[in-house]
């Protein structure tokens, strides 16, 4: 028995953090059993990553967050994927691929530490305009360093860019505006996407 495992990632404010949890009942809803988590993980060395971003930087948060992602993966992720949970995980390696990029490490590097990491079965990326971004930012308050300048311009950049590289790596991805929809309408909209999946999966 296999579960399903889906990702969320997108730029700060894209509204990872509303949806999972509304994602979560909807497919609950659906006949899923889901488990939801996060990355960086609540783990000693996800909290590390989380609280301390001030400190880390660069070679040394790609690792650290890189290393949480492994022990995620081994103690969290897969056991709950073997028991036939839907895994729903809040951020995975497409940020990654962003905010270690955007930190000064070479993009090639960011691949080959994670590239041993297990593909999901669906990679959802959210995007919205930087404008609208800045405005839910300024309004929600920023929660890492990554948010502090006020510009989500080149952070919405690099996810747009990404596209090709998730596709070499085997990420099968769903991009969705989170400018364009509420999120109870996200919601569905994903929802149905991976219901799809599932059914096409069983097929199989
Ligand atoms: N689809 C949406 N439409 C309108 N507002 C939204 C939508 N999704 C989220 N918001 C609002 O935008 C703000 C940021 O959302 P949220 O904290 O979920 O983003 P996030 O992607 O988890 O950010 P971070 O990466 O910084 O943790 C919140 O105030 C939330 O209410
Ligand atoms: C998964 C992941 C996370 N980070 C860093 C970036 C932020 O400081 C936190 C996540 O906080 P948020 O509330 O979810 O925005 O972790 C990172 O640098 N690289 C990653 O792959």
């Amino acid at each position: 028995m296999s579960g399903l495992f889906i990702t969320v990632d997108g730029p700060g404010g894209t509204g990872k953090s509303t949806l999972l949890p509304l994602l979560g009942t909807a497919l609950e809803t659906a006949g899923h059993h889901v488990h939801l988590t996060r990355e960086p993980s609540d783990g000693p060395l996800g909290r590390a990553a989380r609280e301390r971003t001030s400190d880390f930087h660069g070679l040394s948060l790609a690792c650290l967050v890189a290393a949480d992602r492994f022990h995620h993966l081994a103690e969290e992720i897969q056991p709950a994927l073997a028991r036939g949970r839907l895994v729903l995980c809040d951020r995975y390696v497409p940020s990654s691929y962003v905010l270690q990029v955007l930190d000064g490490v070479p993009l090639e590097y960011v691949r080959r530490l994670n590239a041993p990491a297990r593909r999901p079965d669906l990679a959802v990326l959210l995007t919205a305009a930087p404008h609208l971004l800045d405005a839910r930012l300024r309004e929600r308050g920023t929660h890492s360093r990554f948010e502090h300048d006020g510009s989500s311009g080149p952070e919405v950049r690099l996810y747009d860019e990404l596209a090709s590289v998730l596709a070499e790596d085997g990420f099968p991805t769903f991009k969705l505006d989170s400018g364009e929809f509420s999120p109870q309408a996200a919601v569905q909209a994903i929802t149905c996407h991976a219901s799809a999946l599932l059914s096409r999966n069983q097929a199989e």
